[in-house]
Order: C-alpha cells, then sequence, then structure tokens
C-alpha cells in the first residue's frame, strides 16, 4: 500500500492541467441507482464528466452478482467546495487553539480537499457506496462522510477499527473502483477520482485532463 498524500500536498497543486474539454453528463439518465442525499435544485451533485460516467459503468460491471454501486455524490460547484473547506477548517480550528494556519489547512485537507484543486469542482471525483439488489445501502463500517473526528478515524479506507464484515465490502468497492481506473482517496473509503490532478500524481501523470468546469 503506498504512503498517503494529502490534498493539500503542495505536489497536488504542481500538476499542470491540459483541460481536455469533456462535458458533464447526468448519471442520472444512465439507470444509475442515485441516492438523494446531497441533491441540490440544478441536480449538480448527480453529474460527472462522460470519462468518469464510462468507468463508474465499468466499475458497476465488475462488482458481485447482488451488489451493486450507489452513487451519492459527483459534480460540486466551487462555491460550495469552498464552503465545506472554510467549515471544516473552522471546526478544528475551534477544537485546537494552538494549530498554525498551516497545520488547520493540512488536516483539514484528510477530510475536504482545498477549493483551488478539488476534484469534485473538476467533475472528476464520485463519493459512492454499495448497495444490495434491493438498493439497501451495504454497512462500510461508518457512514458516508463521515469526518475522521466523528467516526475516530474509520472513515479512513484501510482503518482497522471496522468490523470484518466492512472491511469485505470496502474491499469489494475498492477494487472495483481501482480496476475501472480510479484512484481512491485513503482517508474517505468513498471517494475516488480520475484524470484530476490528484489522481495524475498519483500514476505520475505529467498533467491532469480535467480542471474546474461549471455546470453548463
Ligand atoms: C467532504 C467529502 N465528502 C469530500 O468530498 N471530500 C473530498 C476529499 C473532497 O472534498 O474532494
Amino acid at each position: 500500500m503506498s504512503s498517503l498524500v494529502l490534498m493539500s500536498d503542495p505536489q497536488v497543486a504542481a500538476i499542470p492541467v491540459r483541460e481536455c474539454g469533456e462535458p458533464l453528463v447526468d448519471v442520472r439518465d444512465h439507470s444509475f441507482r442515485v441516492d438523494p442525499r446531497k441533491q441540490d435544485p440544478l441536480g449538480a451533485f448527480a453529474h460527472v464528466r462522460e470519462g468518469v460516467l464510462a468507468r463508474l459503468e465499468h466499475a458497476r460491471s465488475l462488482l458481485p452478482a447482488g451488489t451493486d454501486l450507489l452513487f451519492i455524490e459527483g459534480y460540486r460547484p466551487l462555491a460550495l467546495q469552498q464552503r465545506y473547506f472554510t467549515e471544516y477548517r473552522d471546526e478544528l480550528a475551534a477544537a485546537h487553539h494552538g494549530w498554525t494556519a498551516e497545520q488547520l489547512y493540512q488536516a483539514a485537507s484528510r477530510y475536504v480537499s482545498p477549493p483551488e484543486i478539488a476534484p469534485h469542482s473538476a467533475g472528476a471525483a464520485v463519493d459512492v457506496t454499495l448497495a444490495d439488489q434491493d438498493g439497501h445501502e451495504l454497512d462500510l463500517g461508518t457512514r458516508v462522510n463521515a469526518s475522521p473526528e466523528e467516526s475516530d478515524g474509520a472513515c479512513f479506507t484501510h482503518a482497522p477499527n471496522v468490523s470484518d464484515r466492512a472491511r469485505h465490502h470496502r474491499m469489494l468497492l475498492l477494487n472495483a473502483m481501482e480496476n475501472a481506473g480510479f484512484t481512491n482517496y485513503r482517508t474517505e473509503f468513498w471517494h475516488f477520482s480520475v484524470a484530476d490532478r490528484y489522481d495524475a500524481l498519483m500514476r505520475q501523470e505529467p498533467h491532469a485532463r480535467y480542471g474546474p468546469i461549471e455546470l453548463p
């Protein structure tokens, strides 16, 4: 297992973006199981780049019978990413009075990407989990979007403090998504991205193909 590189690592921001211009598409037009918890009036949450959709379809086909992907969130407007990041950083600041701005920036990036490199705002990232054939969410150890503090670190993909059953489900998800070409952010078992700066760095690619994009 490779060592953890945080989103705040300067190596991530240093990856250049050569925008490929692929459009955003709505996964709800492609028979995915879509959970409404991140639903927004414009349906932004259900959008991803075309190439991300193709990889999601591939990942889905790699899961064992009776198991399916449950799509939670894809595209996130930059203003929302900024809000999530600031709110979480402020929460950490309130709990850790002695931390420097740099410490807060790094710690916040375990759970929310700094807006300037955010994979969700590039349409390159998805938050997904597993469901059974009736659409019931499977146990992957914590709720999707549990923070490190809330879950005592159990949100980390390879956390030891989850049950064998949850670990098994995490590995099903991770293997299907990685074999379909996604990179997991190891601090969150549910977060995967492709062709953004983080994925490019992990794959030692010279540049990312997806940069910040607006919903049409
Ligand atoms: C906030 C959480 N759901 C999330 O999306 N985290 C990743 C790292 C992100 O903000 O890109």
